[in-house]
């Protein structure tokens, strides 16, 4: 018979066996996984450890410089390069028609959900930008397309010269005198935030009448980007760290939930904006007044319309659309008004030129004061070619926009991808690409926009990524340069600016590309007074 201690020694080497048993299967299994990962897209090259997790770009976007290291990963590997076990990422702009197509069935990938505010009784928000799903995006989209088409544009142009008007007495007021140093950037963004509050709920969140980022809005939004931007290089992470109940108390007590405060914002305003509408029905002389009067209806006045008229529109369909407005098409307008504000101070000969058209233009049509109307600056050459190299340098979403192969694989640039393959380009690596671009498409050149004719513009134009491609490009990029291109004149027209040191002029890649660190001084200028004197 077996003593205890023998069972005891017997039971010990048994269970020793059976777990080292298990453990050799595990790695096994883990292996053969990882090898199977790493043989589907064997065939494109990119650095090892993105052939099996996608921690590794998770951590490029820590860094908040992935841009800059997708551009170097793209020197060493070529012009398709796997950047995670099944994502892939291009740099030739010869690809952007096959990956972002006009039709369905090529669609955006989870990175996407990523960016979806999230409340516990109602789940995530789907809005049209971050989407997915082709159908929803269709619902969505449909109804509130033709307010963004380029004939609309017109129609915001009052609003934008109110808020015009307001920055122009602030920066009267507060920097005229004895030369002071101010940081310009931030006032930019000041005015790109207020525009779109006026734009969308007539009214100005009162960030340029007090200098102040009022109910720390702009940081919150900062904050909602900080904390997604590596989670979209993982999304099951996002939807264990944040997108369900336990998830979200932790993050709520422990950290802060961004989106939240935003939504939460967003819901303040479209409360206001249905009893504001539902006393205007009650007396007719306020109509207008709810209406926006002779500026005309703001956006959520036309989105509560709408879906109040059509019982298909889900109730949430206008919290939806506003947040994208508040989070697609402020800070977006606020970094391309800073890029090529920047610029232009940073190569001042590019400046004068762009005064001389200006004040040619302006003395011509007699529209200037005291600011041009956008029909007389819209098609200036010169301005043009600032703008589209301000969108082209400095791209304000910047990491690859990623979407999903169909069925049957695709083949870019010469390479097949297998179904389900997630492939995308970033805006800031593609629009630097210097076989389309040129040698010199690291810098700041608005000339490279008019010296080969309409044709080569357009291309150019074409080659681009910053706002998007395809079905799912930027709904509202009309209505943003029209925004740019009256805030460039008016500021180049009235004022003498100075930078006071470019290098002090930084960026952060945090999927949105903050800045800071724009420091100038300002002069009124007469209107003959050219930049340089
Ligand atoms: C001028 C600066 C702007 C830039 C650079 C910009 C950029 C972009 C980009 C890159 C996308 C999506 C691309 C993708 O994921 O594939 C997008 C989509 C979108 N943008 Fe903009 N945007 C700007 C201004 C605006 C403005 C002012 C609005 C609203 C008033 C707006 C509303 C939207 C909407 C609704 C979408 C979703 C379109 C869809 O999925 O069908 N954007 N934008």
């Amino acid at each position: 018979m077996m003593s205890a201690q023998d069972v005891a020694a017997w039971t010990w080497s048994h269970a020793s066996v059976v777990t080292l048993g298990l453990f050799s299967l595990a790695c096994l299994l883990g292996a053969l996984q990882l090898f199977r990962t790493w043989r589907r897209l064997r065939h494109i090259p990119g650095p090892f450890p993105a052939c099996i997790t996608n921690f590794h770009r998770a951590y490029w976007v820590t860094t908040k410089r992935a841009h800059l290291i997708l551009q170097d990963v793209h020197e060493k590997y070529g012009e398709i390069v796997r950047i995670g076990p099944n994502t892939v990422v291009f740099s030739n702009p010869e690809a952007i028609p096959t990956v972002y197509t006009a039709r369905t069935g090529f669609p955006k990938s989870e990175f996407y959900l990523t960016l979806q505010a999230y409340n516990p009784n109602s789940g995530a928000l789907q809005a049209i930008f971050n989407t997915p799903d082709e159908d929803m995006h269709k619902r969505l989209k449909s109804p509130i397309a033709s307010l963004f088409t380029p004939n609309n544009v017109p129609a915001y142009e009052g609003r934008v010269d109110e808020v015009l008007a307001l920055l122009g007495a602030r920066l009267d007021e507060q920097f005229l005198q004895h030369d002071r140093i101010f940081e310009l950037g931030s006032w930019l963004q000041f005015f790109a935030f207020d525009v779109m509050g006026t734009l969308t709920f007539s009214k100005r969140y009162g960030f340029l009448e007090t200098g102040k980022d009022v109910g720390r809005m702009l940081g919150t939004i900062k904050d909602f980007m900080r904390s997604s931007a590596p989670l979209t290089q993982i999304a099951w992470l996002d939807w264990l760290l944040r997108k369900n109940r336990v998830g979200d108390w932790l993050q709520r007590h422990f950290f802060t939930q961004a989106s939240m405060g935003i939504l939460g914002f967003v819901g303040k305003a479209i409360g206001e904006k249905r009893a504001a509408l539902a006393a205007a029905e009650k007396a007719a002389d306020t109509n207008a007044a709810a209406h926006g009067g002779k500026l005309g209806k703001d956006f959520l006045t036309h989105y509560v319309e709408l879906q109040q008229n059509d019982p298909q529109i889900p109730p949430w369909a206008p919290t939806a659309w506003t947040f994208s407005n508040v989070i697609a098409g402020s800070d977006s307008v606020g970094s391309l008004m800073r890029t090529t504000v920047f610029n232009l101070l940073a190569y001042p000969h590019t400046l004068e030129r762009l005064y001389e058209e200006l004040r040619d233009s302006v003395d011509s049509s007699g529209s200037g004061s005291p600011f041009p109307a956008y029909a007389t600056v819209r098609n200036l050459p010169y301005l043009d070619a600032c703008v589209q190299e301000g969108i082209r340098m400095h791209p304000p979403f910047c990491l690859p926009f990623e979407r999903v192969v169909p069925r049957g694989g695709v083949t870019v640039l010469g390479k097949f991808l297998p179904e389900g393959t997630v492939v995308g380009g970033s805006p800031y690596v593609v629009n630097r690409h210097r076989g389309t671009f040129g040698d010199d498409a690291e810098f700041w050149r608005p000339e490279r926009w008019l010296e080969k004719g309409d044709e080569h513009k357009r291309k150019l134009e074409q080659s681009m990524l910053t706002f998007g491609s395809g079905r799912r490009v930027c709904l509202g990029r009309h209505v943003g340069i029209m925004e740019i291109k009256k805030l460039i004149s008016f500021l180049v027209l009235n004022y003498d600016i100075r930078i006071v040191d470019p290098e002090k002029f930084e960026v952060e890649n945090s999927w949105f590309f903050f800045q800071k660190g724009l420091y100038a001084r300002i002069r009124k200028r007469s209107q003959t007074a050219s930049p340089s004197t």
